[in-house]
């Protein structure tokens, strides 16, 4: 699904109703209603339910009249606290707000401070809270005003259903400047908004509702935005699909080369990670001192070893046979656990150089590069790139700060330069390709902050590519469902205990719903 920002939305917005003639109530109208939707979902049976619209005066207020409108009309008690003078209030917004008093029901103005003690009543006794302050049109910080609003509202402990956006929060950045609003749902018209999905912003989002208001289909799929939300129905898209009659031979063969004394577990992973994404023959290469560690842990992955220098990690006298290996494999993955010594970073180099294979560049295989990333746009396959902000701190020469501050530019920015395709894991893993694609993973969650689970993202890609997604896809795809798989561990075990060979076991049940 496209990300867009506030002025890509607006201009969708002006596009239905210019060119295409549906009157902007009609989308107001309807994004009420979708809202209301939600809404009676969460709390199963409208009639004698107790709700509070705090509204604005833009035309996000305009949809929490709406959404007070239908909530009464389904029996409701409904309060509407407006956090402006109601002669501020202009157009659509006017208009349902107009209807809202004909229909005898009343609007609390918190200009005025003693509706300030009101609304904190009102919070106390309501069963849910409707956030309709600000849309896409707000920037910067909450005013002065308001920030007793949002406090009271943050304070009340009711569920919070944000319209559009949680209120506080910036459209296009996902920054919060001041006060914001704690939604345990935010609904999203039409498209999401980027800001949404960044990882600033997903303790203000809670569950994001992404809802259709009518704008013609021909208008969202028109939008510029090279940039999107990597949802079921892409990766389904995006899918191998798997023919009657198939053999182990039309998914794939991946070759890993990873591991070294005291590591052995990353290739392990890596491996095994591949195996798990569906390929269909999964090999790998070890330093001949683990070699029969890597045996002894596997059982479906071939092993073979190569040679090694005195440090246990790989020898650069391994290059003939793994490139030899190489040519009759459909990917290459490197790196998790080689560990860093000249020896092993001339292999690495020497083999990006040399190889016609694609390939999954992980871990040690990063840090060996180090000084050297003007040889990425030199490799003649297609390469993968995952560095997590530390490696890519260190391959770009930016502090890890300022790679967190613009994640989107800096991904989208080292992926032209270096001609690849650049996953830049942690919160809200970012996939970029060298054509300025980008990709937003919004799955995933802090219990998979351990040791190894980018041994696993590192060889479910190298998987997912053997069976013949292209690498920008399978680059995407394999960091959402490699999400999925450590949200799943995390709901049947917590996430305090989440270990990467966890995420191992969860994939066969993730992978399934996609196979349908
Ligand atoms: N036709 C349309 O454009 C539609 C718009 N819709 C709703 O309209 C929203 C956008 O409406 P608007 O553009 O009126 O904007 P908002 O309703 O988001 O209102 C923002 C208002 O706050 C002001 N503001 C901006 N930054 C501020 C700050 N830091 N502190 C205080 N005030 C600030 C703005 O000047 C504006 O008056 C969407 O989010 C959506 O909810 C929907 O009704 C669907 C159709
Ligand atoms: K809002």
């Amino acid at each position: 699904m496209r990300l867009v920002t506030a002025g890509e939305m607006g201009a969708m917005d002006r596009k239905a109703i210019e060119d295409y003639g549906i009157p902007g109530m009609i989308l107001m109208e309807n994004a009420g209603l979708r809202v209301v939707e939600v809404i009676s979902g969460l709390l199963n049976d409208l009639n004698g339910k107790k709700v509070v619209v705090v509204a604005g005066k833009g035309n996000n207020g305009g949809d929490g009249f709406v959404v007070a409108r239908h909530l009464h009309n389904r029996g409701s008690e409904v309060q509407v606290f407006l956090a402006a003078e109601q002669e501020q209030i202009k157009g659509d917004a006017q208009i349902n707000l107009n209807i809202w008093q004909r229909m005898g029901q009343k609007v609390y103005s918190l200009t005025k401070n003693n509706n300030l003690n009101l609304l904190r009543l009102a919070l106390m006794n309501a069963d849910l809270v409707v956030d309709a302050l600000y849309g896409t049109g707000f920037k910067g910080a909450i005013r002065e005003h308001m920030v007793p609003v949002i406090e009271a509202v943050n304070g009340c402990g009711k569920a919070v259903v944000a319209v559009d956006i949680p209120s506080g929060l910036e459209a296009d950045t996902g920054r919060v400047y001041g006060p914001c609003i704690y939604a345990a749902h935010t609904i999203t018209f039409a498209l999401p908004k980027l800001g949404l999905v960044l990882p600033d912003a997903r303790e203000f989002v809670g569950q994001l509702h992404i809802v259709d208001i009518s704008i013609p289909s021909a208008v969202t799929a028109g939008a510029e935005s090279q940039r999107f939300y990597i949802t079921d129905r892409l990766v389904r898209d995006w899918w191998p699909r798997r023919r009657g009659g198939a053999h182990k031979g039309n998914f794939g063969r991946v070759l890993v080369i990873a591991g070294s004394r005291g590591m052995s577990g990353a290739a392990v992973l890596a491996a095994q990670a591949a195996a798990r994404s569906g390929a269909g023959l999964v090999t790998l290469g070890v330093p001949a001192g683990i070699h029969d560690i890597a045996e002894a842990k596997l059982t479906e992955v071939m092993t073979f070893p190569l040679p090694e220098n005195e440090r246990g990690t790989f020898s650069c006298s391994a290059l003939d046979e793994i490139q030899k290996r190489a040519r009759s494999s459909d990917i290459l993955v490197l790196g998790p656990g080689l560990g860093a010594n000249n020896d092993t970073a001339a292999l690495v180099k020497e083999l990006l150089l040399k190889i016609n294979t694609p390939c999954v560049l992980d871990a040690d295989g990063l840090n060996v590069m180090v000084g050297k990333t003007e040889l990425f746009k030199l490799v003649k396959a297609p390469l993968v790139l995952t560095p997590h902000p530390g490696e890519m701190s260190r391959l770009t020469g930016n502090n890890t700060r300022q790679i967190q501050d613009a994640r989107l530019e800096t991904a989208a920015g080292k992926a032209a330069d270096w001609q690849c395709i650049l996953v830049l894991k942690g919160a809200g893993t970012v996939v970029a390709g060298p054509d300025g694609t980008l990709f937003i993973n919004g799955t995933g969650n802090p219990g998979m902050a351990s040791g190894g689970t980018g041994d696993v993202l590192a060889g479910l890609i190298g998987g997912l590519i053997a069976q013949g997604m292209t690498p920008l896809h399978a680059a995407a795809a394999g960091a959402y469902l490699h999400g999925l798989a450590g949200d799943a561990a995390a709901t049947e075990r917590g996430m305090a205990g989440l270990l990467a060979s966890d995420l191992l076991e969860q994939l066969p049940d993730v992978l399934k719903k996609f196979e349908l």
